[in-house]
């Protein structure tokens, strides 16, 4: 399965963000998108959701040689500002969206094994969201997108807010489902992405281009990244 994007243009006013996006995300690899602040990858982010409308180019899954569009339940979308109803403890948030999720979603675990997978205490699960750190209610939001299995799981700097040890397990984690999802994640820290992703896609001057990771230590590899991103300035 394959997330193909073709020439996707996205301006604001004057301001040309994406100027002919082209790139094919496949299964089972993660990806690690690069870019200066500014650059668009949250504007990416929000086309492939559709919550805001593309200029031109299109976008569609390809599967076993069929194209179809893509559909709400197909992506996952982890915020890097978590969005949780803080009015909820996280035991009702999850039941909840267990609930209006039931009939997609593809294994049906109790609540406490969802906790557990996710490494939220016992004593927090009833406690209301409200007094959830940044970094909990960012866990919330991620479990919540990952219990329905979109196909596309978009993550805009989802792991900045943990702390390392909760950063580690959410690497982990997320190595343990790549290979069911077609996984895009932003960020700005080289290391993760580095050490996390199969692959590493520059958005530059409002292109995708995929870094090749062949024959390059991690210095060399670095170097090379930071190459692409100082050729905006030019
Ligand atoms: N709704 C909007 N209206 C007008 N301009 C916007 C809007 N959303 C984004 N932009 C502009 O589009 C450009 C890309 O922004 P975007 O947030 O996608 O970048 P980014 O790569 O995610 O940045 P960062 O790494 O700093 O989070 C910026 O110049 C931003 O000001």
């Amino acid at each position: 399965m394959k997330l193909v994007l073709e020439q996707i243009e996205k301006k604001f006013d004057k301001k040309e963000v994406l100027r002919g996006a082209d790139f094919t995300f496949e299964k089972g690899k993660i990806y690690g998108l690069l870019g200066r602040n500014g650059a668009g990858k949250t504007t990416l982010f929000n086309c492939i959701n559709e919550d805001i409308e593309i200029d031109g180019g299109s976008f569609y899954i390809e599967e076993e040689g069929i194209k179809r569009p893509i559909i709400s339940e197909d992506i996952g979308y982890v915020l890097s500002t978590p969005v949780v109803p803080e009015f909820l403890t996280g035991r009702e948030f999850l039941k909840f969206f267990i609930e209006i999720n039931a009939q997609k979603m593809k294994e049906s675990k109790s609540l406490d094994e969802y906790f557990d997978f996710m490494k939220i205490e016992e004593e927090d699960r009833d406690k209301l969201m409200k007094d959830y750190s940044h970094g909990m209610k960012n866990k919330m939001q991620m479990l919540v997108n990952i219990i329905g299995s979109p196909t596309i799981l978009l993550l805009d700097e989802p792991l900045t807010s943990f702390d390392v040890v909760v950063a580690d397990e959410m690497k982990k984690m997320l190595k343990e489902i790549k290979k069911d999802h077609i996984l895009i994640f932003s960020t700005h820290i080289m290391e993760l992405a580095l050490d996390l992703c199969d692959e590493i896609v520059i958005l530059n001057q409002g292109t995708l281009e995929a870094i090749p990771k062949e024959n390059l230590d991690n210095e060399e590899f670095k170097e090379k990244i930071i190459d692409t991103l100082r050729g905006e300035e030019g």
